[in-house]
């Protein structure tokens, strides 16, 4: 449903830091699929998100989402079928508005859309039974700011703002790095039923290696804008935490970390 075909990608062309990070990449990606991307420090990892989400344009190459190239679609565009929640939970709610104003907008995102000050009665139930899978209450407080809620708050509410609305595919960027180790689990719990109950087709850039090796059907490593790894799921099944690790000190110390 997803290709990259024949990515091209270097960085200050023409100058002393030249730098090419892809160089003939390719990546397919099927419906469906929940892959997790993990990977050195500057391995590729965001550039390739940011390809894809069209915040950054390859040099050359195509992308085709469902058959459509997408290749030079802008990126506000693309943000109508593919969502992504970021590593700063601030960055996916609007902080001066209510839980029930930020449901409201995603759910009109990509319409053109009047806010108004009063929600439907029934969009507001339906906010409601989305927040009580959560588990934190937040269906009681649809009326505080956003601003208030704590960091992990925020992030729960993103991944539902973020695939309130059908979407073609689910961009995770580190998601769960900002937050500490009991909500990260519990964060990563409600992203994989979100995932498998909608059977969204998810690309999960994370550095934490349990998550990629418990979450999703495919795992692909990254090192020097290459993937270097690319396990199926049952692959993914008779990997060890342990060679998960090996292979990534030998990339970290290739790297330089
Ligand atoms: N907009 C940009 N301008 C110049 N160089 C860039 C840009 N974006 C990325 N790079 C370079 O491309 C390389 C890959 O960066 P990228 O952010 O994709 O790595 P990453 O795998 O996400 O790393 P990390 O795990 O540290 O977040 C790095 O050398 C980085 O400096």
């Amino acid at each position: 449903m997803l290709h990259l075909t024949h990515i091209y990608k270097t960085f200050h062309t023409g100058t002393i830091n030249e730098t090419t990070l892809y160089h003939d990449f390719n990546l397919s990606v099927k419906e469906g699929d929940f892959i997790s991307v993990i990977g050195s420090n500057g391995s590729g990892k965001s550039t390739l998100l940011n390809l894809i989400c069209g915040t950054l344009q390859a040099d050359k190459g195509s992308i085709l989402l469902e058959e459509k190239d997408i290749t030079n679609v802008k990126a506000y565009k693309r943000s109508s079928y593919i969502a992504r929640v970021y590593q700063n939970p601030s960055m996916g709610s609007c902080a001066s508005f209510s839980i029930l104003e930020n449901m409201a907008i995603a759910e009109n995102k990509g319409k053109p859309f009047l806010f108004k000050k009063a929600v439907n009665k029934d969009r507001i139930d339906f906010y409601k039974t989305q927040l009580e899978k959560l588990h934190l209450g937040l269906e009681n407080r649809i009326h505080d700011k956003v601003g208030n809620l704590s960091g992990g708050q925020r992030q729960a509410l993103a991944m539902i703002t973020s695939t309130l609305t059908p979407n073609k595919l689910l961009i995770l960027d580190e998601h769960t790095a900002a937050l500490d180790p009991k909500t990260a689990d519990n964060i990563m719990e409600l992203t994989n039923e979100l995932i498998l109950s909608k059977k969204l087709t998810t690309l999960m850039v994370t550095h934490n290696l349990k998550f990629a090796l418990k979450y999703g059907n495919r795992l692909i490593m990254m090192h020097q804008g290459k993937a270097i790894m690319d396990q199926c799921q049952t692959e993914k099944q008779n990997l060890k935490l342990e060679d998960l690790l090996d292979k990534f000190n030998e990339i970290s110390i290739e790297s330089g970390n």
